[in-house]
């Protein structure tokens, strides 16, 4: 296989050869490739006299989350080294899935006697690398989304007891390294107990991060958001980036993320290497957050789900199955069809308007600013134009924030007032749906896709529909049958089951009161006050490391 052959094989199309190079490989000198790069590969092929096909590797460049140049401590040896690291999806061993598996390609550059010359040859394909690679997610992503400043900076906070108290060794086996590939600059924040995380961000200096990224279950992420929203700059903060890298039991939010990405399913350690890699892609969409009103408690921000009945009973009950991980739902959802139950209450809610278009979304938001140098110029957040008399209920409601240390203190409420709501103690307004029902098994409403790594509860939601998936299910329905609207879930079929007991409306707002004395409902998966309660959805009011 000689050059001019190499060079006329990629030389196809647009995809034309833009760098090319003969190295050997790192760590085995007598191994000679020809590398190739274009727009959108990189195309190592061994420089042997066997077939082609079986010497060629094309690596894409959308699959790339880094490639550097540097130099051995060896004075006596001149070479320099080109490393590239890829996480292309790649079928799984005695299964039908794919799942991203890392692919290092390390070559040695030689040609000249001169160190620094090599050195120089090494970083211009580096940087070519890196540039096409960045091009690439871009042009992939489309226009609604942007890209955190490189190199970044991110803070990552780690609940070393999340999930099966593992997230401190799957950071060291999996997270550092690439989070190190990508340049991605990061400090370690191991949280100590509950609310810790909540209490640091209230606190930060938010300019000193492109991104806050939570390892750990989904419960840390709605400690941050809320903390976020707590402080008296919130319109700025609400805005700082946030990236999940899955270390718990459930792990809905970056499950989502990972369905978003259009990759088929994948669970625990591959979740967490996919979501990993999308957070090297530096990726920011808008993502939507609901405020809930609770009874006596302060305002609460959700970013994932708002459950009662059946599914809030699992996600509490199934606590003391922590160690089965994933599992520990579906032996939940068992133990809970063995007492299945009817839970009493009155729900209504505020439809969603058919055509909710782009341009309602973008109505108040402009264009994405995620990097801190432009900052000052981050993007209105979702300002509601009316301020009708559920803003003074918001204001009794609203945790205040005048205990933070702050140079300014705020006037208003932390967080955007509601606009749909009125006290919930007055009647709803008139165009609200009321359900005739008041007998139901659950009550569950979602505004990402999944309510765990294997439950796709909303498979058409995407971060910033502006909608409440709000799914209920009328008593009435056998244990056969909810048994089958649960397995159904695991692929997101469940609507296709034309269970009559189930109902599916797309809403911005709900309100929720139950009537039985006792109960559970959570919030993003955890418990919150029990009672009346209602809930608005904010669209694009926070920022989101996505796929
Ligand atoms: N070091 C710690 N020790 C105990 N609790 C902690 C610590 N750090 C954080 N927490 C708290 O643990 C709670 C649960 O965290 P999170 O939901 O993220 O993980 P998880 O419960 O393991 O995940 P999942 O809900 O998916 O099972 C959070 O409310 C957080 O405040």
């Amino acid at each position: 296989m000689d050059q001019r052959r190499a060079e006329q094989d990629h030389n196809t199309g647009t995809n034309t050869v833009s760098l090319y190079g003969e190295f050997t490989v790192t760590g085995n000198r007598k191994v000679r490739c020809a590398v190739s790069l274009t727009e959108r590969d990189l195309i190592v092929q061994r420089l042997t006299s066997a077939p082609v096909g079986r010497n060629k590797v094309v690596l894409s460049l959308k699959d790339c989350v880094g490639c550097r140049a540097y130099r051995e401590d060896d004075n006596a040896d001149p070479a320099a080294y080109l490393a590239a690291y890829f996480y292309p999806l790649k079928r799984r061993w005695l299964s039908s899935g794919v799942s991203r598996q890392r692919a290092e390609q390390c070559f040695r550059i030689a040609a000249l006697q001169d160190p620094r010359a090599n050195l120089e040859e090494a970083e211009k394909w580096a940087r070519a690398v890196r540039e096409r690679s960045a091009r690439q997610q871009y042009l992939r992503d489309g226009a609604l989304m942007s890209e955190l400043s490189r190199p970044s900076r991110m803070m990552l906070l780690v609940n070393p007891q999340s999930g099966k108290g593992q997230a401190l060794t799957l950071y060291n086996n999996h997270i550092q390294r690439m989070l190190n590939e990508a340049g991605v600059t990061h400090t370690l924040v191991i949280t100590e107990r509950q609310n810790h995380a909540r209490e640091l961000v209230k606190e930060a200096d938010l300019s000193q991060w492109d991104a806050l990224v939570i390892m750990s279950g989904d419960g840390l992420l709605f400690e941050v958001i809320n903390g976020l929203l707590e402080r008296p700059d919130w319109e700025e903060a609400v805005r700082t980036p946030l990236g999940i890298l899955p270390s718990g039991s459930g792990n809905a939010l970056a499950a989502s993320i990972h369905h978003y990405s259009g990759a088929s399913a994948v669970y625990s350690e591959e979740l967490l290497v996919s979501c990993g890699f999308l957070l090297c892609q530096r990726l920011v969409a808008r993502m939507d957050l609901v405020s809930i009103h609770l009874s006596s408690s302060p305002r609460l921000f959700s970013f994932l789900s708002l459950a009662w009945g059946f599914v809030a009973d699992v996600d509490i009950e199934s606590e003391k199955y922590r160690y089965a991980g994933a599992a520990r739902f579906t032996v939940g959802t068992l133990v809970r069809l063995a007492s299945l139950r009817v839970y009493k209450g009155k729900l209504a809610y505020l439809p969603a308007p058919e055509d909710y278009s782009e341009e309602e979304a973008l109505g108040n938001n402009m264009t994405l600013h995620c990097n801190n140098q432009a900052r000052p110029s981050r993007d209105s957040p979702c300002q509601n134009t009316f301020h009708n008399s559920c803003n003074s209920n918001n204001s009794l409601k609203v945790r205040r924030t005048e205990s933070t240390p702050s140079r300014s203190a705020p006037k208003a409420p932390a967080g955007p007032p509601d606009s749909l709501l009125l006290p919930l103690d007055q009647p709803l307004p008139s165009d609200w749906v009321v359900v005739q029902e008041e007998d139901f098994v659950l009550m569950l409403a979602m505004y990402q896709s999944n309510l765990a790594e294997d439950l796709l509860a909303a498979p058409d939601a995407t971060p910033d529909d502006g909608v409440i998936h709000l799914f209920y299910v009328r008593a009435g329905i056998s244990r056969t049958a909810l048994l089958k609207l649960f397995l159904a879930m695991e692929k997101g079929a469940h609507l296709a089951t034309n269970c009559q007991h189930l109902v599916h409306a797309k809403v911005r707002a709900l309100r929720l009161e139950p009537s039985s004395p006792k109960g559970v409902i959570t919030v993003d998966g955890e418990v919150v006050e029990y009672g009346p309660l209602q809930a608005e959805v904010h669209r694009g009011l926070g920022r989101l490391i996505t796929g």
